[in-house]
């Protein structure tokens, strides 16, 4: 068993930087959940907390209540009173329909590889009850309610990231959920704020009872996209984090280049007025204002200077128009994973008001599979992108009279800079972009007897934007190291002195610092960030800003106003 990634996995108990929870309660069931409420709900162990609105909870019974009847009066409903998927013509008796349920968590216990992280399970048992609380599945408040036990006491069902076809929804890793939830067998296994157990020995811990499923609630729990949802909804979390990152990671670069502000100038981006470019666009300029380690050019002067172009390469002067249709993406996705995780995704659904069922096919992952394939994509562009400005900075044909690889000391001549940081960088990048490929247009369509004949792949292109995240923000780690050393480069061009503090932008400062600070190298103006090799190991400090980044901590805390931006197009 994979104890280590389990260890990294555990759910934290601080507040999220970004979270305005005063009460540090989510209610589920009163309103749409945001992005924002999962992240502090499945990381940092903000308590969820079921509506008490009479209504809702009426719904819910009522929907149970519709179940019954049919079943009780020999009604045909799929998955209830008859086989599942390509056996939908089986007709299973009412005295079989409980059993049914109950079968169903068994034959779909076939989960493979490494467990998900804790906080992408707790996101799918969130948004599952979520999803329970429209009073459309049949499904009694009683196992809703233990959702919410699960979380707010911090059990967690381990869960596999291989399974799922994002078709009827996530039918096998929500079996282990449905199965640790009513304490199926001693097979299914739990961490409990830490510890690992079976199912039953956590139910008896909580003093729970065991429990047996009735018509329609093994369906209702399994059929549907909560897990790659949930996964999604961290994914989009973090991308927002990462993309705001990335803009300061570029003003740094910029500030390192020397190059113009010119580019972000309004005049040019109302005239082509994307939404993405023009907030990228505002972003840049306003995170460039103050800087003394630019060439201010809001009034449209450009001088000749010798070697250097007149006007500055495309990695600076097309940024905006480079970024914003990743924003624009970026923000589709917020808004299509924010409707998928407010609606109701399982099988039949029940319209309680006309006392009706419908066969349709909300479980399909479309959106999740397609969002996240997108996602990755973005990922890709960006870190290719912030490669170009690395690749500027360390090449004396392009930096603008930076020192090769910004070297720190020249006077030491074995000193090599940041060249293995550059070649670190450089293997990670095309790993990214390549990840970028699509999955949602490589499904079987021979899935489930033909019965599931098109399917999303949403969970595993979920399960791949995770990974591609947690590459990206150790890639984010190396530029900014690049972004510190070279703007306190070009202070001491700019300044004869190294503290990049006094020249930078007021906007950047904080992002300069807060690196500064994590890896416990204060700001000096009489050296670098580096200044021989052999004084740091980088690898350390790699990990050091990773982890600060992952964790939400003084790095993404520096760039909380580009990101509170960001949600706010
Ligand atoms: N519920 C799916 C199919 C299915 C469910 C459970 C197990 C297997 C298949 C459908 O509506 O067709």
């Amino acid at each position: 068993m994979n104890t280590a990634s389990l260890q990294q996995n555990i759910t934290r108990s601080w507040p999220l930087p970004f979270i305005d929870t005063s009460d540090a309660t989510v209610i589920i069931g009163d309103r749409s959940l945001t992005i924002d409420e999962v992240a502090s709900v499945a990381r940092y162990g903000t308590r969820a907390s079921l509506t008490e609105n009479a209504d809702i909870i009426k719904g819910v019974q009522a929907s149970c209540d519709y179940i019954n009847n049919a079943v009780a009066t020999g009604q045909p409903i799929y998955g209830v009173t008859s086989g599942f998927g390509g056996m939908a013509h089986v007709v299973v008796s009412r005295e079989q329909a409980a059993e049914l349920q109950t079968n169903l968590i068994w034959f779909l216990k076939s989960g493979a590889g490494r467990r998900l992280p804790l906080a992408d399970v707790r996101a799918a048992m969130l948004l599952r009850a979520n999803s329970h609380l429209y009073g459309a599945s049949g499904i009694r408040l009683e196992l809703i309610q233990r959702l919410e036990t699960f979380l707010n006491a911090g059990v967690t069902p381990h869960v596999y990231e291989f399974g799922s076809i994002g078709a009827s929804g996530d039918l096998v890793p929500l079996s282990y959920i449905t199965g640790a939830l009513i304490g199926l067998d001693s097979s299914f296994s739990v961490d409990f704020n830490g510890k690992e157990m079976d199912a039953p020995t956590a139910l008896r811990q909580l003093g729970l009872p065991q429990l047996q499923l009735q018509p329609k609630e093994g369906l209702a729990m399994m059929n549907g996209t909560s897990v790659m949802t949930g996964i999604a909804a961290n994914c989009v979390y973090d991308a927002r984090v990462l993309l705001a990152l990335a803009m300061g990671v570029h003003a740094l670069a910029i500030q390192g280049l020397c190059g113009t502000n010119q580019s972000f100038h309004p005049f040019i981006h109302q005239r082509k007025p994307h939404p993405g470019q023009l907030w990228t666009a505002n972003q840049m300029f306003s995170l460039l204002q103050g800087s003394h380690l630019i060439r201010d050019e809001l009034d449209g002067k450009h001088e000749y200077r010798g070697q250097e172009l007149i006007q500055d390469r495309y990695s600076l002067r097309c940024l905006p128009q480079y970024i914003g249709p990743i924003v624009d993406g970026v923000l589709q996705i917020t808004k299509q994973i924010e409707v998928e995780m407010n609606s109701v995704t399982d099988n039949p659904l029940i319209d309680v008001e006309n006392q009706a069922s419908y066969h349709g096919g909300n479980f399909l992952g479309q959106y999740v599979g397609m969002g996240m394939d997108h996602l990755r994509y973005y990922i890709g562009l960006l870190a290719k992108h912030i490669d170009v400005q690395i690749a500027l900075l360390v090449s004396p044909e392009f930096s603008n009279g930076l020192p090769p690889s910004l070297v720190g000391n020249p006077e030491r001549k074995v000193n090599m800079g940041l060249k293995g940081l550059q070649i670190s960088g450089n293997s990670i990048m095309p790993l990214l972009t390549f990840y970028g490929n699509s999955l949602a247009d490589r499904f079987p369509t021979h899935a489930e007897q033909f019965n599931q004949n098109i399917n999303s792949q949403g969970y595993i292109s979920a399960t791949l934007a995770r990974r591609s995240l947690d590459i990206f923000q150790n890639y984010l780690a190396i530029a900014l190291m690049f972004g510190v050393q070279a703007v306190d480069l070009r202070t001491y061009k700019m300044a004869g002195h190294y503290d990049a503090r006094q020249c930078l932008s007021p906007a950047t400062v904080k992002l300069y610092t807060a690196v500064r600070q994590v890896i416990g190298q204060p700001p000096s103006s009489i050296r670098p960030y580096i200044w021989n090799d052999n004084e740091q190991s980088l690898d350390q400090h790699i990990a050091q800003i990773s982890t600060d980044i992952a964790t939400g901590g003084l790095i993404v805390q520096a760039v909380s106003d580009i990101l509170s931006s960001l949600k706010s197009i």
